[in-house]
């Protein structure tokens, strides 16, 4: 599957709810029994979630706008596909975030692919159920330090880290992701999945049962003035980047 929604793959609300569509398609076509997530544009994975969906909204669009995230990571983290992501470009944020709920992840090895949830770099906070997410890869003490300095990994810390599975040369990412994926699928589909089910069951849970709450934080903090004013200010630095 590939991201393609230019020009840096953010995750607006309908590239959110194609996502969850496709991958339900996917799910439900018994001749599929894995997916390699990649994005259509090289330099970029996804620039995570849409600052535009954030911005000068109305409550109900970022009430509509977080359940539709909530859906996608709840699809994409139970998917009973083997999910591979073979990340050709930087991925900050819900880039990263998209990545770490893959099975496997593959880093193409260019020092500007950075990856890690920057959230504090823009005056935000990760939610809970992205710091559970990066707490089961890399671990408490790693996502503590990551996530307070908003850490955006190169490739060869990615590894180190444990961000990332493997690095590899550009021209060899999709290569690799395809035997990733084969062996992935030589172990029997049932006993694979309900391993990952039980591997990924309390997270899920966490969410699930806060998921409501989790939607009136995110309203009531993202309406503030003051995060408001920090994510515009966040938008302009990106603007003036180019001047
Ligand atoms: C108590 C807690 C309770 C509840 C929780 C509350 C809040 C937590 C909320 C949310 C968590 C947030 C998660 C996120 O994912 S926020 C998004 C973070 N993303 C980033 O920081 C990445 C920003 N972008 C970049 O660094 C670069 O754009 C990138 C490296 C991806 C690509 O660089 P490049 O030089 O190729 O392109 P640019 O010229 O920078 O960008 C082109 C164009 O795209 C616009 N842009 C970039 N990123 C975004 C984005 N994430 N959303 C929307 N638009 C984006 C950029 O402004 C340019 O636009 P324009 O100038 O108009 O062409």
């Amino acid at each position: 599957m590939k991201l393609k929604n230019p020009p840096v793959n953010s995750l607006s609300l309908e590239m959110l709810t194609e996502l969850v569509i496709n991958l339900e398609k996917l799910e439900n076509d018994k001749a599929v029994r894995g997916l390699v997530l990649t994005s259509e544009y090289p330099g970029i994975f996804s620039a995570g979630l849409d600052l535009m969906e954030m911005c000068g909204r109305n409550p109900a669009h970022y009430a509509e706008y977080w359940k539709a995230l909530q859906e996608f990571w709840l699809k994409l983290y139970q998917s009973s596909l083997v999910v591979v992501a073979a990340i050709n470009g930087a991925s900050p944020a819900g880039g990263c975030l998209m990545s770490l709920i893959c099975d496997y992840r593959i880093l193409a090895d260019n020092p500007k692919y950075t990856i890690g949830l920057n959230e504090t770099l823009l005056g935000i906070v990760a939610p809970f159920w992205f710091k559970d997410t990066m707490v089961n890869t890399i671990g408490h003490r790693a996502s503590e330090r990551a996530l307070q300095l908003g850490l955006l990994f190169p490739p060869a810390e990615a590894l180190q880290v444990g961000l990332v599975d493997q690095v590899v040369p550009e021209d060899k990412l999709q290569s690799t992701a395809l035997s990733v994926m084969a062996q992935w699928l030589a172990i029997p589909d049932h006993a694979r999945q309900l391993t990952k089910t039980m591997m990924r069951k309390p997270t899920v849970d966490h969410l699930v049962k806060q998921r409501d709450a989790d939607i009136q934080n995110f309203v009531s903090f993202v309406s503030r003035d003051s995060i408001q004013k920090s994510l515009q200010m966040y938008l302009q630095k990106l603007r003036q980047k180019k001047s």
